[in-house]
């Protein structure tokens, strides 16, 4: 007789746990040493479509941070695309290094083989740390790639698109707090003023709001105050600010529980992911200490928005319609979370999956 050996078991790796945790579909480790590429690529759902989303170039502090920020990131794409009715999975890149030091043409187009290798499973598109001639890189290992410069027949820049799509957030909460959308003497501070911080300042100041902005490269922010009349901060003075509207254009995370105790505002809404270091912890202390939270993957779908209109040939006009919807989606799920007594977040994840739910389930009965 055969003699059965107990097999120990294998200890949970914390890779496993983590895509376990938010359902993710797939994770791809990509790794080239000629070029020093190292990037993950996660595709959390496709329910609705292929997963899209952004690669961003990033000097992470570990690689088990640029798994987190891949992992959330990919989620936040899933429910960005259902809240805004989009046909689009969740799905995102991360590739680890200093994007002045690091980045080649050959490190770009080696990431693009990898693209291509999904198939279209996943389709990309330009983030933080990468340009549009980042995605032409891409482009020519793979035709899984949005957001082209409109000379190559793209959408061009989503910073100014996404920045509307902010600004209609940011008028929505202020009309839900004060009973008008008038943003006329209301105090905003702006933080990082890149892509999308910049075309927002322009149009607060064109609405003749005071706003104060703080960025990491200087000649910039002299650059943009000057442009804009805009009120320049030190970076790590801006959550201490007296201000009306906290609107958070950098990267995620910044409303955590050190900031919470620093922040005085009556809204928070801009255009970074991940705004809440944890959801459903400071998304409750958000509602509990009376600061009105516009859920970030709603209100900054306007860049999604935008190279959703160069795949379905929509064009600008209407890719502006729906970015300009944002601000009516954004009163309902402040009705929502008023109505259920949950969050702002809470709301509009509900919505998002339940567009999911109800699709899947008619793709299981067709
Ligand atoms: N570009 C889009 O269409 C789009 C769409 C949706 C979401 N977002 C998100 O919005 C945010 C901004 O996007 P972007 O395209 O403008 O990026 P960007 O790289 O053009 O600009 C980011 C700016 O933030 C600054 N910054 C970084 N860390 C900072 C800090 N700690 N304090 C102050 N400033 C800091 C950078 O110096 C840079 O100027 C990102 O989180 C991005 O993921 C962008």
């Amino acid at each position: 007789m055969l003699e059965t050996k107990q097999l120990t078991p294998v200890e949970t790796s914390p890779i496993f746990s983590k895509m376990v945790d938010n359902s993710h579909k797939n994770l791809v480790f990509c790794m080239d040493k000629a070029t020093g590429l190292k990037a993950i690529i996660a595709i959390h759902d496709t329910t609705l479509g292929p997963a899209i989303g952004g690669t961003r170039m990033w000097h992470y502090r570990s690689e088990a941070d640029a798994l987190d920020d891949v992992l959330r990131l990919s989620r936040g794409m899933t429910y960005k695309s259902a809240i805004t009715g989009l046909n689009f999975g969740g799905g995102n890149a991360v590739i680890i290094g200093d994007y002045n030091r690091d980045k080649s043409e050959a490190l770009m187009r080696r990431f693009g083989k990898f693209v291509n290798n999904l198939n279209g499973e996943f389709v990309t598109a330009q983030d933080v740390g990468t340009t549009l001639k980042d995605m032409e890189y891409i482009r020519m290992e793979t035709p899984h790639v949005v957001g082209l410069s409109e000379a190559l027949g793209g959408s061009g820049q989503t910073g100014p698109i996404s920045a509307y799509g902010v600004y209609m957030g940011i008028k929505a909460s202020v009309k839900e707090l004060w009973g008008n959308d008038s943003l006329s003497g209301k105090s905003v501070a702006v933080q990082g003023i890149g892509n999308v911080g910049e075309h927002l300042v322009r149009l607060l100041r064109d609405e003749d709001a005071r706003v104060y902005i703080s960025d990491l490269d200087d000649d910039r922010l002299t650059a943009v105050a000057r442009k804009h009349d805009a009120i320049i901060v030190p970076n790590n003075q801006i959550y201490d600010l007296d201000v009306d509207i906290y609107s958070p254009c950098a990267l995620g995370a910044t409303v955590n529980n050190e900031t919470l105790k620093r922040l005085k505002c009556a809204i928070i809404a801009g255009s970074a992911n991940n705004q809440l270091q944890d959801e459903e912890v400071h998304g409750q202390l958000l509602m509990d200490m009376g600061i009105l939270y516009a859920p970030d993957f709603l209100i900054n779908a306007g860049g999604l928005i935008s190279v959703y209109s160069e795949i379905s040939g929509g064009g600008k006009k209407r890719a502006l319609q729906q970015a300009e919807n944002i601000y009516k989606v954004t009163l309902d799920i402040f009705r929502m979370s008023k109505r259920e007594q949950i969050t702002p977040n809470q709301a509009a994840l509900k919505i998002a999956e339940k567009r999911i739910a109800d699709i899947r389930s008619l793709k299981a009965n067709s």
